[in-house]
């Protein structure tokens, strides 16, 4: 929490329920204390954007079980360039009052959860995100289980019911999930767990249309079940989607957690020259292997209506890619140049590489728009890695439908090939092995070249066992990989992708991981001159792959 004066209003909370009623504090609040909280905020996303300022766009207003007010704030973000985001900030004032009537209330808000100091009327509090107040979460819940529609001025707040949410489930208690991800998580009763979105699009969530399909359409068993929304309905307006409950999955870890497990033991090996991968690890990975592949036999059905029909490799569909492979590569490569000197020796060395291999991928991506593919695309996970499985023991459950946080909701809707997925997993096995190695102190002071050989070998075998498990699910040939060639050269596009999608997650997020994605961009340029070598490309224009700068300096 930030130390700044508290905001005063001469208009009471629960006088502010619009914007107009209150425009000073609204404006206030935007002008003071918000900006510098949402930039703490995991889920804030514009943060390495230039930032204009913040509009307070829609106020809905929830009673809550004591009659005191929480409200949803849609909040806008704007900035130099680009689009303008809308955010949802759920906010609650604890007043004195209420501090003293729950003293856990206001003990249980971790720093996180504190916007700021206000005193509204004549009574003083503090200003939190509600996903911290009991009362909120108890509130929003109980409206999903009791169907409520809340009217409002222009559309209503629609909490929908699942199948998944039992009878006498109403009064739970709840707890804010301890996760920092892009959206905020909360439990009910340990059986139910009820995401709030946080950015927000003009359209339903991809997540809900998803589980929705596979558990109506397949019933595909490895996701939680479905137990409801909550959904904001104008007329003449595309719905929004604000919540969602599953239920809740008993779980140790998720697979990200669980790979670094395994990985400790291949980890305590490698200062001792041996290189050591136990049998059930190539279990374990065999087995998502088999679930990924089942998911996308799921999602794999002929006639499934317009949102889930299998579709060619259209030229609209080419298009796209190339353009959503342009722009990303364009935004990294201006990235990685701002970014530069905040690299350390090896990113530095990598950055290098990446901006001398520029032409050889594009001329690689250009060749996607005339390549003849006969492979089917249809919805996929669409931001598929270790953190999107949760390990239950002898199984796994995949989560989180959303897509890509950078991706705007029309294009998390676009049907991939499947191999989109499996290349996101792929790629998180690569984080994997590469931030157990490269951040641990068993492997101080160890040669980095050693060290890299290393984890390429284990990321090598883990990769193919992955792969193979997959590709045993299918058929072969399948609509959706219609041969060898064609499954090659498409999961090199979607590594590509990937590996250039997480450069730019990385230097926003993670600046001392930024080596993760660049190695994977390198690893594929690797594979893209063994292609134009191969295909007798090698046109002089187009310079060879300067692998000498990776040689190590120190
Ligand atoms: N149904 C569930 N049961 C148990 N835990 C879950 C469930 N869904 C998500 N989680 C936990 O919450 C975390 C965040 O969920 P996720 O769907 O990935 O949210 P986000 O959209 O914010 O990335 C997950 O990493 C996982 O630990
Ligand atoms: O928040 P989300 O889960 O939707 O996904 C975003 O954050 C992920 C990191 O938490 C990021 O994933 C990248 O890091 C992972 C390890 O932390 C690794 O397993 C993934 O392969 C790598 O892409 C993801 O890209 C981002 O969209």
């Amino acid at each position: 929490m930030f130390i700044t004066q508290p905001l005063l209003s001469p208009i009471s909370w629960t006088e502010c329920s619009t914007v107009s009623s209150n425009t000073e504090f609204w404006a206030a609040l935007v002008e003071t204390l918000l900006p510098d909280y949402v930039n703490t905020c995991r889920w804030f996303a514009g943060k390495a954007r230039q930032q204009t300022g913040f509009t307070i766009k829609t106020i809905h207003t929830l009673t809550l079980v004591d009659n005191d007010f929480s409200y949803l704030l849609v909040v806008e973000a704007t900035y130099a360039d680009g689009e303008p985001e809308r955010y949802l900030l759920p906010l609650s004032f604890i007043s004195d009052n209420v501090a003293q009537r729950l003293p856990n209330q206001l003990n249980d808000i971790p720093d996180k959860g504190r916007i700021g100091q206000a005193t509204l009327g004549d009574t003083s509090g503090l200003l939190v995100d509600a996903i911290y107040d009991q009362r909120f979460r108890q509130t929003i819940f109980s409206h999903v289980y009791r169907n409520r529609v809340l009217l409002e001025t222009d559309g209503q707040l629609n909490f929908q019911r699942g199948k998944g949410l039992e009878e006498g489930d109403e009064d739970l208690d709840s707890s804010v999930l301890p996760v920092d991800s892009s959206n905020s998580a909360m439990v009910f009763g340990n059986k139910y767990f009820l995401k709030l979105y946080r950015k927000l699009f003009q359209e339903t969530n991809p997540e809900v249309d998803m589980v929705a399909f596979l558990t109506d359409e397949s019933n595909f068993p490895h996701i939680p079940a479905f137990g409801g929304s909550i959904i904001w309905q104008r007329t003449n307006t595309p719905d929004v989607t604000l919540g969602m409950i599953q239920r809740m999955v008993p779980n140790e870890k998720d697979s990200w957690m669980q790979t670094g497990d395994y990985l400790n033991d291949f980890l305590y090996a490698v200062p001792q020259r041996m290189f050591a991968i136990r049998e059930d690890v190539f279990d374990k990975v065999e087995l998502l292997g088999k679930r990924t592949g089942e998911l996308h036999s799921a999602l794999y059905k002929p006639d499934a209506g317009p949102d889930f029909t299998p579709e060619r490799f259209t030229k609209d569909y080419r298009d796209f890619m190339i353009k959503r492979l342009e722009d990303l590569l364009e935004r990294r490569y201006a990235l990685l140049i701002d970014n530069y000197t905040k690299l350390d020796p090896h990113a530095q060395r990598l950055a290098w590489v990446f901006m001398e291999a520029r032409e050889m991928i594009e001329s690689f991506i250009d060749d996607f728009r005339s390549r003849h593919l006969d492979s089917l695309r249809i919805r996929i996970h669409g931001d598929y890695h270790l953190g999107q499985v949760l390990a239950t023991g002898d199984d796994f459950v995949v989560i989180d439908f959303e897509g890509e946080p950078e991706s705007t909701i029309t294009e998390r809707k676009i049907k991939h090939s499947p191999l989109k997925d499996v290349a996101g997993m792929i790629r998180s096995y690569h984080y994997a092995v590469s931030a157990k190695l490269f951040n641990s102190v068993e492997t101080d002071g160890l040669n980095s070249e050693h060290l890299q050989r290393v984890s390429d070998r284990w990321f090598y075998l883990i990769r193919d066992t992955f792969l193979h498990a997959y590709m045993d699910v299918f058929e072969v040939p399948h609509p959706l990989f219609k041969n060898n060639t064609e499954t090659n050269y498409l999961l090199l596009v979607y590594l590509l992708e990937k590996a250039v999608y997480e450069l730019g997650y990385e230097i926003s997020y993670r600046p001392s991981w930024v080596k993760i994605p660049l190695k994977g961009i390198i690893d594929v340029i690797r594979e893209i001159e063994k292609i134009r070598l191969s295909d007798g490309k090698d046109t002089p224009d187009i310079p060879m792959l300067q692998t000498a700068l990776l040689q190590s300096k120190e």
